[in-house]
């Protein structure tokens, strides 16, 4: 399986093997097989075979309904039995069953080495009649086996979850009905509807297209969108339509770049372009992150190191005139055990995890490199509506000219409900254009309205002024969305018992600058249409200034009569001139609660947070107040769109440092603010849900997309997804992600003491020329403990909320800091000195080495160990302040190995393969205070770093609020 989850889109294209044709090798060997391709003896995908096929003919031959679907819920089942579920497994999925889990078992035998030599000292231990080592030998090879395959299991299942957090989904017509299902459900002969932003998902013949056009660079390399449309492609005498020629046929994975439409499904799961080539990407190895190149880097340089180690106390021994197969038993054991060979492993499953707990708490990250990352960003840019606030909008206020005339003069209309009275001619026409121009629907089955929180707010206003919904009255004719660059709507309708076209309309509403700029009269109080002077509109600038000043969103509105006498169907943005204005409304999107608390905390820890919006200054400062984003001084610290287009990069680049909101900005101007940060080194996260933010998602640090209104594309881009669209999530990833690389962190400060204290102890007797302190199968039962449970359980420590103190982490920091190389070295120190101590205390009892000896030495190490395992929950705070209990499953290894290493010593069978004898409880208990010195001396530590620390921080704090 991969290491890196849900990626698989985003393959460079040099991994996807294609024939120079553009179609796939994979694709000729598809277990498809066709009616035409029949003829031709070749196997033809159906992508292929339904391309040179009319849209009746797509649609009889799969014996379904063009408009409504496939009929019955029985077809429907009997076509999944057919064809499986729309899914795309690894071949490794299914390698997990009985076979696959020995197989994997076996194959670990043959491929390590070092359990090679072990099998070698235990055959050579039988010929030479030392029966007793041979089984014990097997014993712990059987077992170190064991424990290391649990955890490569493990950590195979937890990726294999990361896989399934964000299941795709589309939207289907089945049974004459439309519905929002989960991609899987998907058989052939439905049809999908799907529209800008979304994910294909199965291989479809396009049955509808408006202006469609796909970006199939998943599948093809190809960056440049594919335009599609409904029309069959010609067959070719080959009989194989190479894959970039289908122009009718929407591939599985790609993504909807402009318009919409419908298609047929015509190939689901393994059987559509897609799924034959996935087979093949997914036994290619993926890539792994930075952090477990290091690790394995890392483990490299180790064994290399031990290697020389090990070797010369092997020749050393030898040369001491040792039994020689002593001495290779102990070199082999203590190679196994020296050699960090779970850390890559742990490393895996501690980020995968972490992933998981992460995806707890709604945020999904969907590249494992990425956690590494969330840890050292330092700038996060956020969309304003519906993640910093809660995207539900309520008119608070409404203003009009003719009626109101001076901004003192504002409709209040949050606290009131019978607004009858306040009806004035131009409040009227305000109304009404924001009813005829708008989107939202009543749902029955919901008893709400759906659809854009501003156009919702907008019809429930209307029955406290005792008005209708307008849009009975008239036929839609054509519409101008609403988009972020464009920031307003119109549309033209026609009045229903009218068939003169002099009574169609054109109503608009949108950003109040955008619409005054295309006004030039407005709506009196009684109805009549006044000119609109330069004094007009600066009443009517302040008074919009006003309403934003107080956080709301404002919104203009105005219409016209239709004057193109030419075209009858359509309009473009160069007809929304000549607007007569009648009003504003002022909506109140509250701020999330979450995110104030979170602002601070991250503000604490070195993070700039600049808020982008398309909203106007005063809304967006306004709001950064509320939520306590710091406008030091609104001059510098505000950008607004149409300022930042006269800037080149550099000039960017320089001031954006003050800058923590950007106004009226634009989807396009979010990659010009991602490239001055990066310019400037700054690790960046992003955020943004609409097919525009792609680009910008792609080249931030870390693109956080929303996960209720993402569009698929954003989602692609995305290295992370917000599934509550919630700023605070993002505090709660990079707090994960901060906590996940102290947690490595901290096991490697275990393993590697640990490791470092065995190696030199064996090589300081073999010096000394002492009899070998610990044997071969004390030092495996040591590695078990090291490499295994008490290590893992410290990747899952839970995240210290005081991690965001800390300024982030430097993207060049290296994971073995002085810092925690010290402490590796002083608990090795520890650890050596007090073990060496009790063996030469029991040794100068009798000069002899008796398992009296070896038992005391080799169950001081371990309990040595297992305090310096509960030292190392953290690396500056006392275990008492995070809490002893406060990490179960540590708590849980350390206690069952205790517990083992008590069977090795009392249990007959086990002293017999340890060579152990019984200990009285003084020995037990001098063992555990002696050992406890570990714990003691790191506790001191502690301590001592604290009080400097306390100081380093607030050095720290006045050095950044003085910058
Ligand atoms: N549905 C709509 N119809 C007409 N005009 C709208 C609509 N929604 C917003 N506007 C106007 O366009 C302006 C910008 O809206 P836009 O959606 O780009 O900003 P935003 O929602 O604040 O963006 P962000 O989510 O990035 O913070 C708003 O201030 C408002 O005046
Ligand atoms: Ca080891």
């Amino acid at each position: 399986m991969s290491d890196i989850p849900l990626d698989i889109y985003s393959q460079p294209s040099d991994d996807v093997p294609f024939n120079l044709d553009g179609s796939t090798l994979a694709e000729e060997n598809a277990p498809f097989n066709s009616s035409i391709a029949a003829g031709l003896a070749i196997n033809v995908t159906p992508s292929a075979e339904f391309s040179v096929l009319s849209v009746d003919e797509a649609v009889s031959k799969l014996k379904t309904n063009g408009t409504s679907g496939i009929s019955s819920m029985e077809e429907v089942e009997r076509r999944r039995e057919l064809h499986g579920t729309n899914e795309v497994t690894s071949e490794d999925g299914e390698d997990n069953g009985k076979f696959g889990l020995l197989k994997r078992f076996l194959s670990g035998f043959i491929e390590d080495r070092l359990i090679l030599l072990l099998i070698g000292s235990a055959v050579l231990s039988a010929i030479l009649h030392n029966v007793g080592d041979a089984i014990s030998i097997t014993v712990a090879i059987v077992i170190v086996m064991l424990v290391g395959f649990i955890q490569e299991y493990k950590s195979e299942k937890s990726i294999e979850a990361l896989n399934k957090l964000v299941p795709a989904t589309c939207h289907l017509v089945r049974f004459g009905r439309e519905s929002h299902v989960l991609a899987a459900t998907l058989v052939p002969g439905d049809i999908v509807a799907f529209r800008v932003g979304d994910r294909i998902p199965a291989d479809l013949r396009v049955i509808e297209s408006v202006d469609l056009s796909l970006d199939e660079s998943s599948l093809t390399g190809e960056p440049d969108p594919v335009h599609k449309s409904s029309d069959s492609v010609l067959a070719n005498p080959t009989g194989i339509i190479p894959i970039s020629e289908r122009h009718c046929i929407a591939f599985m994975g790609t993504l909807v770049k402009e318009g919409h439409g419908r298609g047929l499904v015509v190939a689901t799961g393994k059987e559509t372009a897609f799924g034959s080539i996935f087979e093949m990407m997914s036994a290619v190895d993926k890539p792994k992150t930075p952090l477990q190149t290091a690790m394995d880097h890392l483990g490299k340089e180790l064994s290399l190191f031990s290697f020389v180690v090990i070797g010369t106390i092997c020749l050393i021994g030898i040369w001491q005139g040792r039994s020689w197969l002593d001495m290779f038993q102990i070199s082999v054991s203590l190679a196994v055990a020296a050699i960090p060979e779970g850390l890559p492993i742990i490393v895996t499953v501690t980020l995968a995890l972490g992933v998981l707990r992460m995806a707890k708490r709604k945020a999904i990250v969907r590249r494992l490199p990425s956690v590494e990352t969330l840890g050292s960003v330092n700038v996060i840019c956020t969309d304003k509506t519906g993640t910093l606030t809660a995207n539900h909008m309520a008119v608070s206020k409404i203003w009009c000219l003719s009626s109101m005339s001076t901004k003192e003069n504002v409709l209040n209309v949050g606290s009131t409900t019978d607004l009858r009275n306040y009806l004035a001619g131009d409040v009227r026409k305000t109304l009404e254009i924001g009813s005829l121009c708008n989107n939202a629907t009543f749902s029955v089955d919901h008893s709400k309205f759906l659809g854009n929180p501003t156009d919702i707010s907008i019809l429930e206003e209307l029955s406290k002024f005792g008005m209708e919904d307008e849009r009975d009255k008239y036929t839609r004719i054509k519409e101008i969305p609403f988009n972020s660059k464009r920031k307003f709507m119109a549309v033209r309708l026609k009045c229903e018992n009218s068939d003169d076209k002099e009574s169609q309309l054109i109503c608009v509403k949108g950003a109040f600058e955008v619409i005054l700029g295309r006004s030039n009269t407005y709506l009196t109080e009684d109805g009549k249409i006044d000119k609109l002077t330069e004094k007009n509109k600066e009443t009517i600038i302040e008074c919009a200034n006003q309403l934003a000043s107080d956080g709301l969103r404002v919104l203009a509105f105005a219409s016209s009569p239709y004057h193109s006498k030419t075209d009858f169907t359509d309009i473009s943005e160069d007809d929304i001139n000549d607007l007569t204005f009648s009003g504003l409304i002022g909506m109140r999107d509250p701020p999330r609660p979450t995110v104030k608390p979170a602002v601070e905390k991250l503000l604490q820890g070195g993070v700039h947070i600049i808020m982008i919006t398309g909203d106007s200054p005063n809304t967006a400062v306004s709001i950064a107040k509320q939520i306590g984003i710091p406008v030091i001084n609104e001059e510098t610290s505000v950008l607004t769109g149409d300022k930042m287009k006269t800037m080149t990069n550099e000039q960017l680049a320089n001031v954006i440092s003050h800058v923590n909101i950007f106004a009226r900005a634009t989807p396009e101007d979010k990659l010009n603010i991602v490239q001055a940060l990066k310019k400037r080194g700054d690790v960046v996260a992003m955020t943004g849900d609409g097919v525009n933010d792609a680009p910008a998602l792609k080249l931030a640090d870390i693109g956080i997309s929303m996960g209720i209104i993402g569009t698929d594309v954003a989602k692609e881009a995305s290295d992370m997804i917000l599934t509550d669209d919630d700023f605070s999530t993002i505090l709660t990833a990079v707090e994960e992600g901060k906590g996940i690389f102290n947690n490595i962190q901290n096991f490697l400060t275990f393993q590697l003491s640990t490791s470092i204290a065995a190696l030199s102890m064996i090589a300081l007797a073999t010096a000394l020329n002492l009899p070998n302190p610990l044997n071969a199968m004390q030092i495996l039962w040591i590695n078990i403990l090291m490499d295994g449970p008490p290590a893992q359980s410290l990747g899952v420590e839970p995240v210290d909320h005081e991690v965001m103190k800390k300024p982030p982490r430097s993207r060049s920091e290296r994971i073995l800091t002085i810092a925690v190389l010290g402490r590796i070295l002083g608990t090795a120190i520890c650890i050596i000195l007090g073990t060496v101590f009790i063996y030469v205390k029991e040794m100068s009892t009798d000069g002899e080495k008796s398992a009296r000896d070896t038992t005391m030495t080799f169950t001081c190490f371990v309990f040595f160990d297992m305090f310096n395992a509960l030292a190392c929950r953290h690396a500056t705070k006392s275990i008492f302040k995070i809490g002893v209990f406060s990490n179960s499953m540590f708590n849980l290894s350390v206690g069952l190995s205790l517990i083992a290493q008590l069977c090795v010593i009392y249990v007959p069978v086990l002293q017999h393969v340890f060579k152990t004898e019984r200990l009285g409880a003084f020995d037990l208990l001098l063992l555990f205070c002696l050992s406890s010195t570990v714990f003691i001396v790191d506790e001191l530590r502690k301590f001592i770093v604290n009080q400097y620390l306390t100081n380093y921080v607030e050095e720290e704090n006045r050095y950044t609020t003085t910058v």
